[in-house]
């Protein structure tokens, strides 16, 4: 048998595991919430996790979940995979979980892996062998996939094939493979980064966007539920309000001032221990934390309010670019702290007014 010198084979980059997952420390008694947590799955020791399971327990974004909820009836009463599926949308608010809940819909695995994790063609043809018809491949960070591996994806997304070279140099030859028809499901925060031929190959693009203040709200009180932590509305009111639009913001948080009302109060979160604990933890009343200020404090001190590149602002932050411009600047220019402008980004008069800066026009 020739030998497949390009191959790696094996389970290598890709893992079928929870990727930061959130654990409660007690839910025992939590009445009214076993039905979030199933601990078979992923279950680190006795502590189950805070992540959706179904539909309904996944909050907020209505108008995709209503559209989710008639591509899967669709794709179960023809009997066939779900198309492939693109999730776009800043970090933590909820791209995995929703994988997670359509495969179980589906009752179909998943396996997940990230781009920057697949660095040759071998490593994605490993995965795409090991999948079983109908499974989800979860591609996390798709927008960093490299030109080589999205040539093997092309024909197995379209055609469930892969085609294989066999051997090197002039007696090198292309074999034709098929893969199982799977579901493939891409997560980025940078969907402008993702080449055409393979955003042209997903059949459904779904959007997540920011979660309102009300939709945060009952995912802190649903949670602090599972995590026995009582809370009061305005306590509640209070961490929706700072989480940044974003769950997991708002499930980081809830954790921190429930150590912080366990140790200073009674447990309770109210209003008053919810604004102390996340004084504390450096989160002023927009959300903002102190990498934020200091992005805002940057470009208004230093560089007059702007314009500024972002490859500046990420070197003087001591922050990745990418970091930068993934996590922080989306949510400063939501909230109407910062524009984008041609020339590099701008502090507005919000910024300044949120930091007590003077505007001189
Ligand atoms: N709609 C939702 N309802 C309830 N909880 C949610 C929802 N979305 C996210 N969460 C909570 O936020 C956590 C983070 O979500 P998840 O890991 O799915 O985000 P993500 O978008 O995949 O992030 P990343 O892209 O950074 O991996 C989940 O464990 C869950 O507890």
């Amino acid at each position: 048998m020739e030998e497949m010198d390009d191959f790696t084979v094996g389970r290598g980059p890709w893992e079928d595991g929870e990727r930061d997952e959130e654990v409660p420390e007690d839910i025992t008694g939590a009445a009214g919430f076993e039905s979030a947590v199933d601990p078979s799955e992923d279950e680190e020791g006795d502590e189950p996790t805070l992540r959706p399971r179904t539909l309904e327990e996944f909050i907020g974004q209505e108008a995709l979940k209503e559209n989710l909820w008639v591509f899967v009836e669709a794709a179960k009463r023809r009997g066939e995979p779900l198309d492939h599926m693109l999730l776009a949308g800043p970090p933590g608010l909820g791209k995995t979980s929703l994988c997670r809940i359509l495969a179980a819909e589906m009752g179909v695995d998943i396996s997940i892996t990230s781009g920057p994790s697949l660095e040759r063609a071998g490593d994605m043809a490993a995965i795409l062998t090991q999948l079983e018809e109908g499974d989800f491949l979860f591609i996390d960070e798709i927008h960093r996939l490299n030109r080589q591996i999205e040539e093997v994806l092309y024909p197995a997304m379209e055609d469930f094939a892969m085609d294989i070279v066999l051997g090197q140099g002039p007696s090198a030859r292309t074999i034709r493979m098929d893969v199982p028809r799977f579901t493939l499901v891409g997560a980025t925060t940078r969907t402008g980064l993702m080449t055409k031929p393979l955003l042209d190959r997903f059949g459904f693009n779904a959007r997540l966007d920011y979660y309102a203040p009300e939709d945060l709200k009952k995912i802190v009180v649903r949670n602090a539920g599972i995590l026995k932590v009582r809370i009061t509305e305005a306590g509640a009111q209070q961490l929706a309000m700072r989480s940044r639009g974003t769950p997991r913001i708002a499930n980081r948080l809830l954790k921190r001032v429930r150590d912080y009302a366990e140790v200073m109060g009674d447990g309770t979160i109210d209003d008053e221990t919810a604004a102390a604990a996340l004084l504390m933890q450096g989160v002023d009343d927009l959300g903002l934390d102190r990498i934020d200020r200091d992005y805002l404090a940057l470009v208004i001190e230093k560089f007059g309010g702007g314009p500024v590149g972002v490859g500046t602002i990420s070197v003087a932050l001591g922050e990745a670019r990418d970091t930068v411009e993934d996590v922080y600047e989306p949510y400063l220019l939501q909230s109407g702290l910062i524009q984008r402008t041609s020339r590099g980004r701008v502090a507005t008069r919000r910024a300044y007014d949120h930091l007590g800066i003077p505007m001189v026009d």
